[in-house]
């Protein structure tokens, strides 16, 4: 069983660097924390960074979690390729690109592409927002999924996943005790679906709600509250088209061994409490 600790940085290709980079900052709300050749780094917590944007092809994305030690990544990496994945051993400069010790990438099955890494770098400076957005951190990722139930069952028997809830056939799995790190959403091809940052508070979503609207963001989905980890909730459109969330109030799961996962609608009311609909593209292209 491969044991992961928590989702710690997703890597976006971009066409537009600079306009990636502004949009990151002042629109997001995100802290600059590094520039190397081609890549800007993002700060939205303690950590060195939660997100890069690279030149590079908009599909070329990458989500990377974190294992707690060297021996378990080559364990990762044995029991992958035992299991038919191609793994890739990052490189030195691989590392310094992503600011951890080791990694290892590979395709889920769907073809996402996962990173699994040891010791990334922390910072002992807080995060400063260029905007007040009230981010207090990066918490999870939706993945595109082509078939829920086989990715599931890698996410929860090959690694430590567990089911907290299910959205139609969709899973949200928790890491540890946060109601969920990875979201499974169904559409026709792998990629990044969304990326969350939890905000404050209310009064930020709110703000933010208003804020994007005023900026011309389009936004896709809220202000609402997701009945599954109760978080109130506000999606919106970045850089080429990728979603991002803002959420607040994620339930915390801390009777592990009691917590039965329950079964929601695919349909509005299964992911929003307060009757908002989402206007999400993988609802509306008639994929799922
Ligand atoms: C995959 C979707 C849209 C989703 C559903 C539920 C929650 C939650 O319970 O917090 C999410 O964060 C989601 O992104
Ligand atoms: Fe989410």
């Amino acid at each position: 069983m491969i044991e992961l600790n928590d989702v710690v940085y997703c890597r976006l290709g971009t066409t537009d660097l600079a306009g990636a980079e502004w949009y990151a900052t002042n629109i997001l709300g995100l802290e600059v924390s590094d520039r190397r050749r081609g890549a800007v780094y993002f700060k939205s917590d303690s950590r060195a960074h939660t997100l890069c944007y690279f030149e590079g092809d908009p599909e070329d994305q990458a989500t990377a979690f974190e294992l707690g030690r060297k021996e378990d990544l080559h364990a990762a990496g044995a029991a992958l390729e035992a299991l038919g994945h191609r793994v890739h051993y990052g490189s030195r400069a691989e590392c310094e690109q992503r600011f951890v010790r080791e990694f290892i990438r590979f395709n889920d099955p769907t073809g996402n592409t996962i990173e699994f890494v040891v010791r990334p770098e922390a910072t002992g400076q807080r995060y400063h927002g260029t905007r007040d957005a009230g981010i207090t951190g990066f918490s999870h990722v939706g993945l595109c999924t082509t078939d829920a139930e086989r990715d599931e069952l890698f996410w929860t028997t090959v690694c430590n996943a567990r089911v907290s809830d299910r959205i139609g056939d969709a899973p949200l799995m928790r890491l540890g005790t946060i109601h969920h790190s990875i979201a499974l959403f169904p559409f026709h091809k792998a990629g990044i679906q969304h990326i969350n940052h939890q905000v404050g508070g209310t009064d930020d979503i709110q703000r933010s709600f208003n804020f994007v609207q005023d900026n011309q963001v389009n936004v896709t989905f809220g202000p609402g509250r997701h009945p599954t980890s109760s978080a109130e909730f506000l999606y919106f459109t970045g850089p080429e088209g990728m979603t991002f969330e803002y959420s607040t109030g994620v339930r915390e799961i801390h009777d592990e061994p009691l917590w039965r996962d329950r079964q929601f609608h695919f349909a509005p009311k299964g992911f929003c409490h307060w009757g908002a609909a989402p206007r999400i593209a993988a609802f509306e292209d008639g994929s799922i």
